[in-house]
């Protein structure tokens, strides 16, 4: 909305009294308090609430909902993967160097479930394996929120050369114009790994395709490129596998839709989870790295401890006002990225550089510079250093004070509110502040010639004023008379009519062309100047934008571990251990995070599984005595120790977890259209193929859904539902058909089968002997041949390592 800003001055004698002069849009908001010569009885309107700060005000709230949209681009080839994405929320190309993934592309499900994109890129010369995995993903079709579109570009987009080249050539806005190409090319191959060929290629088609899309940049003119604000890599090794039911059942995400990490902006309100309780970020950016570190749960336990290691230091009682006040500052970080995006699409609005400078960023960073350098001196005491901080105080570094200071200098925050548009502050440049004190000096002059034109008008007309229109130029503005009817009661002699306006004529006179041809660009000029001004400054902002996201990544891991820290402060919650030899956990005295906070008095209970005292435990208990509970503590535990968090617990000793497996209800099941004891089934046959030795499972009561009313019949080998309730009791639940269609393996279901007939004939179930024969007589066959294979006679033959290296594993499998 445009800034009208109005003075009135009224003089002395009658008729005078009723000139105005006023100014429309060309009076800077500060510039009222200048006494104005001639005019003692001056007086001003009280000032109206300047728009621009409630517009400040919304088009913050606006920044801070723009949804996310991320379109991923995706190599497969021969067991590798290649993946890149573009998150629109902070402008920035993440990628994954070259992964192993095997045909069933599980890491690519992962990423997708991660992320959710909008768009799926790929080449159109596809290997079998891949186009049947985005086939399928095309067909899913309770998918949520909505399917991502597959795109199929031509397999020449994916050329290795084409691809650098792309790369290379690529208009970055944090790359200075003035760096050489050989300068451009260094700090790019510092960036990307360029000898990941499937991570350059899946860059290159990535470029292409959003160059194609024009992602972001759709209305904008041809020349403006999609902004790119810099390159991050992601891995997703370490991953520890945890299923969309197992967040649901544990209650870790419980927001209307998919646990994205990209939802953070969408309005989605968590419910009552896990993610709820610990989320006491106070910036976005630090939720959206949470919910990052919630779907990336890791076995990387120098990553874990280092978390663990900040969490502790701001747990220390000394330490808590620090915390405090840290974290107060973190709540003011805006969009930076978005910010950042504009400049680069030179759209940046007023309030922009307020949102980046003045309420928040700078002063933050030099806050937290000091309470960092503040943060390395209390950490001197403690036994190893902790990087965070030392990341902080070595980033947050001159470039910052550089782009605070220019912006400090150069900005006038006021004004540019005011006006709705970027003005400087006085001494920045000298031909501005010149223009301005000849526009400021304008309503006293303009108040002089109205009175004079007045003089030589018509006395029917009792007042008339000078106003000016940018673009437009001087105009004498009368009031209409009732008299004037027609158009042509409008015709003055000696004045051209321009237009009626709110009962009000305009005229141009003699008097008012001169003024245009002495002061009518005046206002132009100084737009075009500042104009000016701000695209070097936006220049100098972007050519750091890597330092500001880079700031930006660290501030929100601040945030991360201090809502943690917070979290454990007030839930009494302690540090968990890692112990990699252990296969299992040790939890004493472990508590149900939100059960604990439900309930009027929580009972805490222990678990260990692994070690010595067996890997398989089965809780019986009457009803509701507590045994789901139970295990969704020991599985929330576990994943909040691989999130490193603290956990709810006295001690918690955890093993090297590779994966959670859950089998427990959740109300989900009837929205996908599955029968219980067929979902059940599913879980279990995930579990069953992709469980290792490593892998922690949870089943609540298994096969409750088999007892069924509902009719059915048989017809060859298919199984006939009627879905029609009928009196009595089910002769069969037709367990096996239904785990036969949900995948479990040949040899578990006739397992299953003998089993429950044996249960029905009440004899004993004995363990499958032939099966555990099989496997003892491979493994001494084994021990045999390597003995066999000894050659005495060999000069070189050491017997220690024969005997550690071959007899004692093989002779470990027999025992
Ligand atoms: N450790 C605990 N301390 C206090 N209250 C608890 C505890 N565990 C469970 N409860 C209470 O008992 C209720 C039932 O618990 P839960 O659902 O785990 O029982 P259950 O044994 O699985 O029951 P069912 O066999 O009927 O499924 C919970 O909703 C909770 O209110």
């Amino acid at each position: 909305m445009a800034t009208h800003k109005v003075f009135r001055l009224s003089l002395p004698d009658d008729r005078a009294s009723k000139v105005m002069a006023y100014i429309v849009r060309a009076i800077p908001g500060r510039t009222p308090q200048c006494p104005v010569p001639g005019a003692a009885s001056a007086s001003f309107p009280s000032p109206a609430p300047v728009p621009g700060h409630r517009e400040a005000e919304e088009e913050e709230e606006d920044n801070e909902q723009e949804p996310a949209e991320i379109h991923l681009c995706v190599l497969w080839t021969s067991g590798f993967l290649g993946i890149a994405y573009y998150d629109t929320s902070d402008s920035t190309i993440h990628f994954m160097p070259d992964a192993p993934d095997h045909e069933s592309l599980k890491l690519l499900q992962r990423v997708l479930d991660e992320i959710n994109p909008r768009s799926i890129v790929t080449s159109a010369k596809q290997d079998e394996n891949m186009a049947r995995f985005l086939g399928k993903l095309a067909s899913q079709e309770h998918k949520e929120p909505k399917r991502p579109e597959i795109i199929f570009l031509p397999s020449v987009d994916f050329g290795l050369e084409i691809s650098k080249q792309r790369l290379l050539s690529g208009n970055y806005a944090f790359i200075p114009d003035s760096m050489t190409t050989t300068e451009k090319i260094l700090f790019l191959s510092s960036v990307i790994p360029f000898d990941c060929l499937l991570t350059v290629r899946a860059l290159g088609g990535l470029l292409k395709f959003l160059g194609r899309r024009r992602i972001g940049v759709e209305l904008e003119d041809y020349n403006v490129s999609v902004p790119i604000l810099g390159f991050k890599k992601f891995v997703l090794t370490h991953l520890v596998s945890i299923d969309q039911d197992t967040y649901s059942v544990l209650q870790i995400f419980k927001s209307e839709s998919h646990p994205s990490v990209y939802k953070v902006a969408s309005g989605l309100k968590e419910g009552l989870s896990l993610f709820g309780i610990l989320n006491r970020c106070r910036c976005k950016w630090g939720e959206k790295l949470l919910r990052l570190w919630f779907t990336r749960p890791t076995l990387d336990l120098g990553e874990l401890n280092s978390r663990l290691d900040v969490i502790q230091f701001f747990l220390l009682p000394q330490n808590l006002d620090m915390a405090q006040m840290l974290h107060r500052l973190l709540g003011h970080i805006k969009n930076v990225p978005l910010i950042l995006k504009r400049m680069k699409l030179s759209h940046t609005k007023a309030s922009d550089w307020q949102v980046l400078y003045k309420p928040t960023f700078c002063p933050f960073l030099l806050q937290t510079v000091y309470s960092a350098l503040g943060l390395r001196d209390a950490c001197r005491s403690l036994p190893q250093a902790i990087q965070l901080f030392q990341d902080i105080a070595q980033e947050f570094s001159d470039d910052l004070h550089h782009i605070a200071s220019l912006i400090g200098k150069v900005v006038d925050f006021e004004g540019s509110l005011a006006e709705n548009r970027f003005t400087v502050l006085p001494n920045i440049d000298p031909d501005i502040d010149e223009k301005k004190r000849r526009l400021m000096g304008l309503p006293s002059f303009l108040t002089e010639v109205a009175r004079k034109e007045l003089e030589n008008l018509d006395s029917r007309i009792p007042s008339c004023s000078v106003i000016y229109i940018p673009l437009i130029g001087f105009l004498l503005s009368i009031p209409r008379l009732p008299s004037m009817v027609e158009a042509s009661d409008f015709e003055i002699e000696g004045l051209d009519f321009m237009f009626l306006s709110e009962e009000k004529l305009h005229y141009r006179s003699a008097r008012t062309k001169e003024l245009d041809a002495l002061l009518g660009d005046l206002h132009c000029d100084i737009r075009d100047q500042e104009t000016l001004w701000m695209y070097q400054l936006q220049c100098q902002v972007l050519a750091r934008a890597a330092v500001l996201s880079r700031v930006l990544d660290l501030a929100s891991r601040l945030d991360v571990l201090l809502a943690l820290a917070s979290a454990a402060r007030d839930y009494g919650y302690s540090r968990p251990r890692y112990s990699p030899q252990l296969l299992g956990v040790r939890i004493q005295n472990g508590r149900h995070p939100l059960m604990e906070l439900c309930a009027r008095t929580f009972v805490p209970n222990s678990a260990e599984c692994g070690g010595d005292r067996g890997r398989v435990k089965v809780i019986t208990g009457p009803n509701s005595s507590g045994k789901s509970i139970y295990l969704k503590q020991v599985g929330l535990i576990t994943f909040m120790a691989l999130v490193g968090s603290f956990v709810p617990a006295e001690e918690a000793e955890i093993g090297a977890v590779d994966a959670i497996f859950t089998r427990i209800h959740s109300c989900e099941s009837i929205s996908l259209g599955l029968s219980t004891f067929m979902l059940d089934l599913n879980q279990v046959a995930k579990a069953v193929n992709n469980a290792t030795k490593q892998s922690l499972v949870l089943i609540d009561e298994f096969g409750k859904g088999t007892n069924t009313t509902m009719e059915t019949c048989e017809d060859g080998d298919d199984l006939v539902f009627f879905y029609q309730v009928c009196e009595g009791i089910a002769k069969a639940s037709h367990a096996s058909h239904t785990a036969a269609q949900a995948g479990l393996p040949d040899q578990l279901l006739t397992r299953g089968k003998e089993v429950s007939d044996l249960i029905r004939s009440g004899k004993p179930i004995k363990p499958v002997k032939e099966l555990l024969k099989e496997k003892q007589m491979e493994n001494y066959q084994t021990l045999v041949d390597k003995f066999l294979k000894l050659d005495l006679e060999d000069p070189n033959l050491d017997l220690d390592l024969f005997m550690s290296q071959e007899v004692l594993p093989a002779a470990t499998a027999i025992l």
